[in-house]
């Protein structure tokens, strides 16, 4: 079977990464509901779910060498360099037992996608994409009441043309590709689920089972 190496481990031994692994990675606009569906995709399907905003904001919490920059980027609704994120990834993927991911909130601009690809040797199986216009993600930002730094008028201003100019041809990279799953996601979280369990349904049946660690 091809596998694909990840970078020698602290204990000097080597991740191998198999054909097997399944990425699906999850977009959409800042508030169209990929941090509510991701949890369901893995209670129905067990996937493991990993947020790489959650990752980031996990850095800046572990006053990381790196957290005070990420802090500023993520104030700012500014994309953080692939090499931060990528590795953050690669490693929580090597640290899991589950070799099936939704990725949430990633690629998030063509450089993010191109060091994915070429650093973790692995294309995505599928984009699951959440489309929903601009004032409705408006609104959910401004209601998530959650103690976001980014959840303010002037941020959500930044990160809606961040996504405009660089997330969105990201997905339509993928799209051209025929590899991306688009639901709408304007209506209630029950109605979105439904198409989503659709799409995940159709996954091969080895996707459908086992550990969510
Ligand atoms: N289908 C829906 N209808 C109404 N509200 C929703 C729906 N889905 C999610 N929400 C609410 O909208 C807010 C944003 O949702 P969520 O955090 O899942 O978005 P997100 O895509 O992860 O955003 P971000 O990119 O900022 O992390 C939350 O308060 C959530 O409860
Ligand atoms: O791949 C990523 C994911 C996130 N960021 C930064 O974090 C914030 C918040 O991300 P959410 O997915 O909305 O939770 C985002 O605005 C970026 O600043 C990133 O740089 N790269
Ligand atoms: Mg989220």
């Amino acid at each position: 079977m091809a596998t694909s190496e990840f970078p020698a481990q602290k204990d000097g031994s080597k991740a191998v990464l198999q054909e097997t692994t399944v990425v699906v990675f999850v977009l959409g606009g800042p508030g169209s509901g990929k941090g509510t569906q991701c949890p369901k995709i893995v209670e129905h399907f067990g996937f493991r779910h990993l947020c790489a905003g959650d990752l980031l904001q996990a850095e800046i919490e572990s006053e990381s060498e790196n957290g005070t920059m990420i802090q500023n980027f993520k104030k700012e609704g500014k994309i953080v360099p692939s090499e931060i994120t990528v590795k953050l990834l690669q490693q929580a993927m090597q640290q899991s037992d589950n070799k099936r991911f939704i990725i949430d909130g990633f690629s998030r601009n063509e450089e993010n996608r191109a060091a994915f690809e070429n650093i973790v040797r692995i294309k995505p199986e599928f984009v699951l994409f959440f489309d929903c216009p601009e004032e409705e993600l408006t609104k959910r930002i401004l209601n998530r009441n959650q103690g976001r730094v980014d959840d303010n008028i002037e941020t959500i201003g930044k990160r809606l043309k961040v996504y405009f100019e660089s997330t969105l041809p990201v997905i339509n990279y993928y799209n051209s590709k025929g590899k991306v799953q688009k639901i709408d996601a304007q209506r209630s979280i029950e109605e979105v689920f439904e198409d989503v369990k659709s799409v995940f349904a159709k996954l091969r049946p080895v996707a459908r089972v086992g550990s969510t660690k």
